[in-house]
């Protein structure tokens, strides 16, 4: 019988040193590092890939063991390989990186262990979401405005400091834990699903949601009692521990009221603008008004307001006003003239079941319900938000004034 001859190998060379054949190596380059998000085969993981006959083998350094997304890169690399002329069958020689090549790796990614969102020249929007008193639906708003952002393929982060209410993995599915590679934690990715990318005409350029959450870093589900300086440092660390990548946007869901941590975010990403979450209540917007008036003494700006839990309308067409009417408004004029600046209404989102069962499910309801009036209003507020300009305070301006 006569054994086919290995396809001829050319040109690049695997990490230890042996020829790949370029068909596999171009069909590997199309896997994509969920985490990391470039190409299997620009990080170092390819090790070989070589043609034996109709079977491909191929050596797959993994980032650390126990790598959570173990079985996805598997199976993607096999999807892959399987689609060159010529293959019958894979087989998968898994390693792992040495430290050595894991340090390599973060280099390589330029993950210098600073807070990059505090330098002044960083081009990612950074925003806060904040909210007078707990349970007006901060992390809700959260998570569908990332959701919305990443379905017009924005790169979207979020950081959820809300030690109390972590609730973030949970509106989003997460149940992956965030890697670490040395000194430097990836954060799980939540992809937009390819029916929103497609609806939304952009399946060419695909948005995600890189998540780090307190909630993240805790056995059991044990209530956590902290001191302001450790608040501090948790968010410190997400800011300068966590390899986010290159973000178009970065949402902060912190505690609420005016505590330890808004004056530590304030400290930590000076740049970021503020939204303010409240009820139609009058009660609830006293409170949201000192979330906001905070910015007069940390210099940050209020860029709008979201007024949630607003009427809901009924199958008859009435309306069901459950926590009154217009504080969303009253909020926005009353911040507009306390900060003498404008602070918009970017939107009033209505009671909707179908809001709740989103979060309920893990799948925001801009998602789940595109249609509905929830995610309607939801939609519009990230709108609002992506028109921001960014300000320019503290940034280098292109000007030579010697
Ligand atoms: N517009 C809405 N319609 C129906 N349910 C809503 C709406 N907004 C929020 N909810 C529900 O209200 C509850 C509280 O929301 P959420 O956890 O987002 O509030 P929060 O302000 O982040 O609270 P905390 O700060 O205490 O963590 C959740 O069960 C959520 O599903």
């Amino acid at each position: 019988m006569r054994v086919p001859r290995p396809i001829t190998v050319h040109g690049i060379r695997a990490p230890r040193g042996r020829l790949m054949n370029d068909a596999l190596r171009a069909a590997l380059s199309t896997v994509i590092d969920p985490e990391l998000r470039r190409p299997i085969t620009e990080l170092g993981m390819v090790t070989d890939a070589e043609l034996d006959g109709t079977t491909a083998r191929i050596g797959i350094r993994l980032t650390i063991e126990g790598c959570p997304l173990k079985n996805t890169i598997q199976d993607d690399v096999r999807e892959a390989v399987r689609s060159v002329d010529g293959v019958e069958s894979v087989e998968i020689d898994l390693g792992y990186m040495d430290a050595e090549a894991r340090n390599r790796l973060r280099d390589q990614l330029g993950h210098t262990k600073t807070n990059p969102f505090a330098d002044p020249a960083n081009l990612t929007q950074v925003y806060a979401i904040v909210s007078g008193k707990g349970g007006v639906g901060k992390s809700t708003v959260t998570a569908n405005i990332a959701a919305s952002l990443a379905t017009e393929g924005l790169s979207v982060g979020i950081v959820d400091a809300d030690v109390h209410g972590f609730s973030i993995p949970g509106l989003l599915n997460i149940t992956q834990p965030p890697t670490k590679l040395e000194d430097m934690i990836l954060p799980p990715v939540v992809e937009v699903p390819a029916s929103r990318r497609v609806a939304a005409g952009r399946d060419d350029v695909p948005g995600s949601i890189r998540v780090i959450s307190i909630g993240m870093f805790l056995e059991d589900n044990r209530p956590i009692a902290w001191r302001g300086p450790m608040l501090h440092r948790a968010l410190e660390q997400f800011l300068t521990d966590v390899h986010f990548g290159d973000l178009d946007v970065l949402l902060l869901d912190l505690p609420p009221g005016t505590g330890d941590i808004a004056i530590s975010m304030s400290q930590l990403v000076p740049n970021a603008g503020l939204v303010v979450v409240t009820t139609p209540q009058p009660a609830a917007v006293n409170v949201a008004e000192r979330a906001g008036t905070m910015s007069l003494q940390t210099g940050q700006k209020v860029v709008g307001v979201v007024e949630n839990m607003a009427a809901m309308v009924m199958p008859d067409g009435t309306r069901m006003e459950m926590f009154g009417s217009g504080g969303g408004a009253m909020l926005s004029e009353r911040l507009g003239q306390a900060l003498d600046t404008e602070t918009p209404l970017l939107g009033s989102v209505p009671l909707d079941s179908a809001l709740r069962e989103g979060g309920d499910t893990g799948v925001p309801v801009v998602w789940s319900a595109p249609d509905s009036p929830s995610a309607r209003a939801l939609s519009d507020v990230a709108d609002g938000i992506r028109k921001q300009k960014r300000g320019l305070s503290g940034r280098r301006l292109p000007l030579d004034l010697s």
